[in-house]
């Protein structure tokens, strides 16, 4: 690909899809991509397009890939900025970890086994499975959940039976709320709080009142209901960065990919082959055929500009909608309808250990998860680094940090009670407020898929019509999912793992 300087630097433009160029290069320019956005779902998008022999550019506005899941440095510790799991059945996921060489660098449980804390009791279940099929692979931790009553646990299992028949397929889910649907199936407040709640909080990043049916039906379905191991916990071993950033930037200088980071996308132009006649016609029809050209900030007063015959934007929505061109989106505006949630991660940093198994998830307290981040933080001599998850804290995500540290230590004592004689060596947060898109009903219906009306323009990222919550399996799938139907319009083959995986 042939790229352009502006700013101070600037230079002529050879660009082969300009005007004047001949069919022969305008055929090569087509073979040519720029990705703009280096999270997962570019990063992802990047690597299976260079893998069928295009020539990508890959721009990153942040100093680092890995977008919304990475690590920062904080004294000696690396430290992520939210927890991040993945189940078993993220298999587009697996497929990014194997593609960029990273399966060593996480824990995937063999059983299913999570730890639930009432803290009101100090009871402890457990939520795991055993070597049955489905469903009945969770029934014996389900008769065995002691923060439920027998009547609840049987009502628990008939719900979610009635959710296995539900057809995903089906729109008319995507405009109802899961609480509702749960309350007619018979759900007391207490099986949403110690149960399903536990679960869509957690996976949607929003209570089941705020959810829709789709979207928790998709997660309870394909994670709980589809295979014995589908529900099975993984995690990284190491910062998330080193996955995510590390590793993936190797697979894509291995891969050929040009990686800018540091440069932010600031205008996406469609480059007619007859280049401006001044018809303004229709600009969905002009862009046919077209080259694009990107333009992209490389530092103050710099700049550079990519030609290119395909382009992928996987950035957050809002970005995608200041991106596109006039008409390339039937109705752009419902991307800016599409709202976000926030996580909010508490990390505190013990003179002891106070928590003994990798993590465990709490109910009857604010305190959401809690996992032990000590080794993959690189905390030495001695004492526990443990992480909260704390997800849907709409309320809580712009308290100052003494406050949430009056809120959560003394709950933290009361879910792990060996924190009640240990000292506090260190007490920090990491705040996302727009972690995830919302799953609320009807965010279906504004999800876009992969094409735009403009050919060799796709959209990609965990926001898009992926079927998932925004995961990192919704974001490793829009990356394929774009990919696939840029290389399908340019004639080439898609890797078959890569279809499989999407
Ligand atoms: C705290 C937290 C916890 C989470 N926990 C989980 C979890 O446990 N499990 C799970 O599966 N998922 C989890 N998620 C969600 C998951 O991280 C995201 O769904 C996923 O990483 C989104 O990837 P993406 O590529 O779609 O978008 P992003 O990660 O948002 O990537 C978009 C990229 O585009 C870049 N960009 C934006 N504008 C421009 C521009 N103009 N030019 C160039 N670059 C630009 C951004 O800098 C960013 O790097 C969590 C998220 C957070 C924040």
């Amino acid at each position: 690909m042939t790229t352009t300087r502006s700013g101070p630097d600037a230079g002529p433009d050879t660009g082969p899809a300009g005007p004047g160029a001949d069919p022969a290069a305008r055929g090569r320019a087509r073979r040519t991509a720029v990705v703009v956005g280096g999270g997962l779902a570019g990063v992802t998008a990047a690597l299976a397009l260079a893998d069928a022999g295009v020539e990508v550019t890959l721009t990153e506005a942040r100093p680092r890939l890995g977008g919304l899941a990475f690590s920062f440095k904080r004294g000696e510790l690396t430290v992520d900025n939210g927890q991040h799991v993945f189940l078993r059945c993220c298999t587009a996921y697996q497929w990014f970890l194997d593609r960029i060489a990273a399966r060593d660098l996480v824990t995937l449980q063999d059983r299913l086994d999570v730890p639930v804390l009432d803290a009101d009791t100090g009871r402890t279940g457990r939520i795991g499975r055993v070597g049955l099929p489905v469903p009945l692979h969770l029934a014996p931790s389900l008769l065995r959940y002691p923060h439920l009553s027998v009547a609840e646990r049987a009502s628990v299992g008939r719900a979610a039976l009635a959710l296995r028949g539900l057809d995903l397929d089906d729109p008319a889910l995507d405009r109802v709320d899961f609480a509702s649907w749960l309350a007619a199936r018979g759900q007391s407040a207490r099986t949403v709080e110690a149960l399903w709640d536990l679960v869509a909080v957690a996976t949607l990043n929003a209570t089941s009142a705020q959810s829709s049916l789709g979207l928790a039906a998709k997660v309870f379905k394909t994670g709980l209901l589809s295979a014995p191991g589908a529900a099975d916990i993984g995690w990284a071993a190491v910062p998330l960065g080193d996955l995510h950033d590390g590793r993936a930037r190797a697979a894509l200088d291995a891969a050929g990919v040009r990686v800018l980071l540091r440069s932010r996308a600031a205008a996406l132009t469609a480059r007619p082959p007859g280049a401006d006649d001044g018809s303004g016609g229709d600009p969905a029809r002009d862009v046919a055929h077209a080259g694009w050209c990107v333009n992209v900030e490389t530092g103050p007063g710099r700049g550079e500009q990519l030609n290119a015959g395909t382009v992928v934007l996987a950035v957050p929505q809002h970005e995608a909608h200041e991106l596109l061109p006039a008409g390339a989106l039937e109705e752009p505006e419902k991307l800016l309808r599409i709202g976000t949630a926030p996580i909010l991660n508490v990390h505190v940093i013990y003179d002891r250990q106070v928590l003994q198994q990798p993590f465990l998830a709490a109910i009857g307290s604010p305190v959401q998860w809690v996992f032990d981040r000590t080794r993959s933080s690189g905390l030495t001599g001695g004492g526990q680094y443990v992480a909260l998850s704390q997800s849907a804290v709409q309320d809580e995500i712009d308290l100052p940090v003494a406050e949430l540290r009056r809120r959560y230590l003394p709950e933290l004592e009361r879910v792990l009670p060996a924190a009640r004689g240990a000292a506090v060596r260190d007490f920090f947060v990491t705040r996302e407020r727009t972690a995830t898109f919302a799953p609320t009903p009807g965010v279906g219906a504004l999800r876009p898929g992969p094409a735009t009306r403009a050919p060799g323009l796709y959209l990609a990222g965990a926001w898009t019509a992926t079927g998932w919550p925004a995961t990192m399996e919704g974001a490793v799938r829009s990356g394929l999912h774009a990919s696939r139907q840029a290389l399908s319009a340019l004639g080439l083959p898609c890797e078959p793992g890569v279809l499989e995986a999407a």
